[in-house]
């Protein structure tokens, strides 16, 4: 099965794993912002580790629709310091979430061991960045930008769209030196899709198997769960479990996500579930 290498650390995802979100943003679409401060974010850190997170996922730039860029600097102040304290906890993997190269190479430096870049290193300088730190990479589909990407997003086949976009990133990578074993793909919920094409794309989730590189998904509490459901962004608990299972049972490696705990309980039941399948 996959696992990722990162330095001298190695995370086998033979079975799924929880990665946390940590937002240190003032205008995180979840949160409101409340991580936006140094400890409140450093709390979430001790919480999310203590609920059983594998993976943290710390991200200085609002990507939600209609979010606006913010500049290298007060990405840095942002993620460095939060980066610096996770990473004294000795077992936790860190992943910033960052399109910015010189971030990438600033939070590897202060610890972090993935990089997560929702625009697929296509910005200028990000894949040789990515390439020469040599950690695991997570390439993700958007259509568009976060600015305009919900005004009418459309596709003639999604899915297929998706996975030509991600064969696309993933050779212009290998062919910039980067390891294949290094990069993970992500479709992308939310980011340029209706919620029928997000459903479409949670149903035909084994389709992206064909890559053969590790899946990781993103769900929780975005719209694909609030408009259907019609509930808050503090009400889609049940909702982003549902859609966390289906995409577990679908193959998923990656779990992104706001409920670590509640999260972690159900994997654990799917989990007993599929070991039972191999006695
Ligand atoms: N790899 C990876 N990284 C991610 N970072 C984020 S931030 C979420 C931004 C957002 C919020 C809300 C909606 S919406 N309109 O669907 O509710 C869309 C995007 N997400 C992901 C994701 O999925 N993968």
């Amino acid at each position: 099965m996959f696992e990722l290498k990162s330095g001298d650390k190695t995370l086998s995802l033979s079975s799924p794993v929880v990665m946390a979100i940590i937002n240190v943003t003032p205008d995180s679409f979840s949160d409101g912002g409340q991580f936006s401060t140094f400890e409140n974010a450093c709390k979430q850190v001790d919480k999310v580790i203590e609920e059983g997170a594998t993976i943290l996922d710390i991200g200085g730039e609002s990507t939600r629709p209609g979010a606006t860029d913010v500049s290298v600097e007060e990405e840095l102040a942002r993620v460095i310091p939060v980066i610096e304290y996770a990473a004294k906890h000795p077992d936790i993997w860190i992943s910033i979430d960052t399109s910015k190269p010189e971030v990438m190479e600033k939070a590897v430096a202060a610890g972090a061991h993935i990089i997560n870049d929702v625009r697929a290193l296509q910005a200028p300088g990000a894949v040789a960045m990515a390439t020469n730190l040599d950690v695991p990479v997570c390439l993700m589909h958007m259509q568009g930008k976060p600015e305009t990407m919900q005004d009418n997003p459309s596709y003639d086949n999604v899915i297929q769209q998706i996975v030509d976009f991600l064969s696309l990133r993933i050779d212009y990578c290998v062919a910039a030196g980067m390891p294949r074993e290094n990069i993970i793909i992500d479709p992308g919920f939310g980011f340029g899709k209706t919620l029928a094409h997000n459903y479409e794309l949670l149903a035909k989730l084994p389709e992206l198997h064909s890559m053969h590189l590790p899946v990781l998904i993103g769900l929780s509490r975005k719209s694909m769960i609030g408009d259907l459901l019609q509930r808050n962004v503090d009400e889609r608990l049940a909702g982003s479990l549902a859609g966390a299972m289906i995409a577990a049972q679908q193959g998923a490696q990656i779990l992104r996500v706001h409920d670590v705990k509640e999260t972690v309980d159900a994997l654990t039941v799917m989990s007993a579930t599929m070991a039972s399948l191999h006695q």
